[in-house]
C-alpha cells in the first residue's frame, strides 16, 4: 500500500478506528479518501476577462473538497459530521452514497447507503406519481418494492388529489414533502441525514420528524450532519470535525463538540 502523504487528524481516541464501539461490525470504512470537483470557466477577474478576449478555453479549477479523510464506522454507531461551511460534509456524504467518485482512496460499505436530504433530482414536468416511481428506481430499488411502497409514498405526501399534476405546478412545501416522502421510502442499514431535512408546515414537520426516528431505529448504522451542536450532541455517540477537507478530530460526541465551540465561539 503506498504510504499517506495526509497528516494524521489532531488527536481523538477513537481516531480512524471509531470512538464508540457498540458493535464490531465495520459498515462504512473511509480509506484516505480524496475528491475534487473541477469547475469551468471558473476565473473571475481581469485575468479571467483578459483570458476570454484572447481565444481557447478557460482552464477548469479544481477544489480538492477531500483531502485524504479516513474512518470506520460499526454497527450501532450514531456520528455527527460537524465542520464550518465548505469543510466538505456534504461531500463526503455522498461519496458514501456513492454519487461522487473518488480522485483517490476508497469507500467501503456494507450494503447500499441512503442518504436523505431535500435535493433528490426529481423532474419537474413529470407528474407526482411519474416522480415517485422514477426517483424510487433511481435510489436503487426494485421495480417490485416501488410498487409495493407506491401507496404508502403517496399517502405519506399527503399531496391528495395533485399527485397527478406536473411537480412545477407544486408550491415549495408540496415539492419538498414529495421528496421527503421518496428519499424516506427506503429502510436502509445506513442511514445517512443532510440536515436541511425539516421541512414543510408544522404538520408534516411533525410526521418526518416521526419517521426520521422510526428509520434510525431500524438502522444499524447512523450519520447525521449538521450544523446544530446541540442536535448532535443529543443524538450521536460519536464525532467526525471536518476542517478543509481533513479529519481535524474524531471522538465522543461531547469532546469534539467542546473542542468544536472552542475554537468557534
Ligand atoms: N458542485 C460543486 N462544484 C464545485 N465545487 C463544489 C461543489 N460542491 C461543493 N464544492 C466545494 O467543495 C468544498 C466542500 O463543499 P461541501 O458542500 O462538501 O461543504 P459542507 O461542509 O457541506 O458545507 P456547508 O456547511 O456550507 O453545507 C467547498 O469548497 C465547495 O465550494
Amino acid at each position: 500500500m503506498p504510504s499517506d502523504p495526509d497528516p494524521p487528524p489532531r488527536d481523538g481516541p477513537g481516531t480512524g478506528e471509531g470512538a464508540a464501539r457498540p458493535g464490531t461490525d465495520p459498515m462504512v470504512v473511509v480509506d484516505r479518501l480524496h475528491v475534487s470537483y473541477r469547475v469551468l470557466g471558473a476565473e473571475t477577474g481581469s485575468r479571467g476577462a483578459r483570458r476570454l478576449l484572447r481565444r481557447g478555453r478557460p482552464r477548469p479549477r479544481e477544489v480538492h473538497a477531500l483531502r485524504g479523510v479516513s474512518f470506520v464506522l460499526r454497527r450501532g454507531e450514531s456520528v455527527g459530521v460537524v465542520g464550518s461551511n465548505g469543510s466538505g460534509k456534504t461531500t463526503l456524504l455522498r461519496s458514501i452514497a456513492g454519487l461522487l467518485p473518488s480522485d483517490r482512496g476508497q469507500v467501503f460499505t456494507c450494503g447500499q447507503p441512503v442518504l436523505l436530504g431535500v435535493n433528490a433530482a426529481l423532474m419537474n414536468d413529470l407528474t407526482g406519481e411519474r416522480n415517485i416511481v422514477l426517483g424510487c428506481l433511481a435510489m436503487g430499488m426494485p421495480l417490485r418494492e416501488v410498487r409495493e411502497k407506491y401507496d404508502d409514498v403517496v399517502e405519506f405526501s399527503g399531496l391528495g388529489k395533485f399527485i397527478d399534476m406536473p411537480m412545477r405546478t407544486y408550491s415549495t412545501g408540496m415539492a419538498q414533502r414529495l421528496r421527503f416522502a421518496i428519499a424516506t421510502a427506503q429502510a436502509s442499514e445506513i442511514l445517512m441525514i443532510d440536515e436541511a431535512l425539516a421541512t414543510g408546515d408544522a404538520r408534516f414537520r411533525r410526521r418526518s420528524e416521526d419517521r426520521l426516528k422510526e428509520m434510525r431505529d431500524q438502522a444499524a448504522t447512523v450519520v447525521l450532519v449538521s450544523h446544530s451542536l446541540g442536535t448532535v450532541e443529543e443524538t450521536c455517540d460519536r464525532a467526525i470535525w471536518l476542517d478543509h477537507g481533513r479529519v481535524r478530530m474524531d471522538g465522543p460526541a461531547a469532546d469534539v463538540i467542546a473542542a468544536y465551540r472552542g475554537e468557534h465561539d
